[in-house]
């Protein structure tokens, strides 16, 4: 972790507020899951679907972090912690949300993240470790949700956060991996799971500016506002603005899809989260 530690992205005050093209009734009496929802991104997802009507259900494994954002939100919110790595403890909180409120009505999983690293020097650990995080738990919740559906026979959605894994994002290999995982799955069970009314979908975001960031170095950081053509960084509400297009009726006919939110970098720019090697500096 770097040593310059900053404050980045919107505040909650900012997110709360910001203007929205989305109507307040857009996500009314909708319960919606959102895994690591009070995260960067998934905390602006969390304050969104709030202000659009729906209950939303904070995801974590730090206690604290939900609950305060939890409170913050009064009776839209409720939080519950599961580390989604853990297969029961996935199934055991959606026995308990079900429980509560009688329906979900759309899961985002946000909960993920990497370290930097050169891939040459994964050690197997650190390679499970994320692998673990981002395929498996992404897929432990997304089987629990689409179970509860099946049995209820109630529609779902389900919007996952992945990486944009077309355009290389140098040093996180293991979560290109992982996220090309969550994608590949995604589209495959959007086929599986159409007869139960289950819509899956990817939002790929490029940078966005989040406390997430400060994994990375402060050279690797002050590029990534030039790693696209618009030569800035996202919002975690662009990233909210999105996935609630993808859960809401605006996205009945979307299925198997991935979003790209990256300001175009997927089709210009490079990013190194090691910073770039001298080799690939140029003469
Ligand atoms: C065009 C787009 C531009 C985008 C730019 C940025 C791209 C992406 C940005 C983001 O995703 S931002 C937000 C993401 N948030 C995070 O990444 C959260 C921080 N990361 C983590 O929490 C971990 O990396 C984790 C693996 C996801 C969590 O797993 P776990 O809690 O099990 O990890 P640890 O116990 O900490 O470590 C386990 C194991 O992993 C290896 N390891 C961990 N950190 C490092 C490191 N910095 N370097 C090398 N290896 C690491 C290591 O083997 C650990 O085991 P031990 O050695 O600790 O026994
Ligand atoms: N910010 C960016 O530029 C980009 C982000 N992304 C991806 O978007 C997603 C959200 O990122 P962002 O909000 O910035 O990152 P953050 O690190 O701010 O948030 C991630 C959240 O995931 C939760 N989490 C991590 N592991 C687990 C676990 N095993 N079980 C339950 N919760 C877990 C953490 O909560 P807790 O500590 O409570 O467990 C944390 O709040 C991540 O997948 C990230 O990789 C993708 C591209 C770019």
């Amino acid at each position: 972790m770097d040593e310059q530690q900053t404050k980045v992205g919107l505040s909650d005050d900012e997110l709360a507020t910001h203007p929205t093209v989305y109507a307040a009734d857009t996500l009314k009496d909708q319960v919606a899951i959102v895994s690591g929802g009070a995260g960067g991104i998934g905390r602006a997802i969390a304050l969104l679907f709030a202000r659009l009507g729906a209950h939303v259900v904070l995801v974590g494994r730090d206690q604290a972090k939900l609950d305060a954002l939890a409170a913050r939100l009064g009776d839209k919110a409720s939080a519950h912690v599961a580390d989604i790595r853990d297969p029961d403890a996935v199934k055991a909180l959606f026995a308990a949300v079900w429980g509560e409120h009688g329906r979900v009505d759309c899961l985002v999983n946000s909960a993920g993240g990497q370290f930097p690293q050169a891939a040459i020097d994964f050690s197997v650990k650190g390679w499970n470790a994320v692998i673990d995080t981002n395929l498996n738990g992404t897929w432990y919740m997304m089987q629990a949700a689409a179970q509860r559906w099946r049995d209820a026979k109630h529609p779902g959605a389900i919007v996952n956060i992945v990486v944009v894994t077309t355009h290389g994002l140098y040093g996180i290999a293991h979560s290109i991996a992982a996220r090309s995982g969550v994608i590949g799955l995604s589209r495959a069970v959007a086929v599986e799971w159409a007869p139960l009314d289950i819509r899956v979908n990817c939002v790929a975001p490029g940078a966005i500016e989040t406390e997430g960031w400060n994994v990375y170095t402060s050279e690797a950081r002050a590029a990534y506002p030039r790693s696209n053509p618009m030569m800035r960084a996202g919002s975690a509400f662009d990233i909210a603005e999105a996935c609630v297009y993808l859960a809401a009726p605006s996205g009945k006919f979307i299925t198997g899809e991935t979003l790209t939110v990256d300001g175009g970098g997927q089709l210009w720019g490079e990013t190194w989260t090691t910073g770039k090697p001298d080799y690939f500096r140029g003469g």
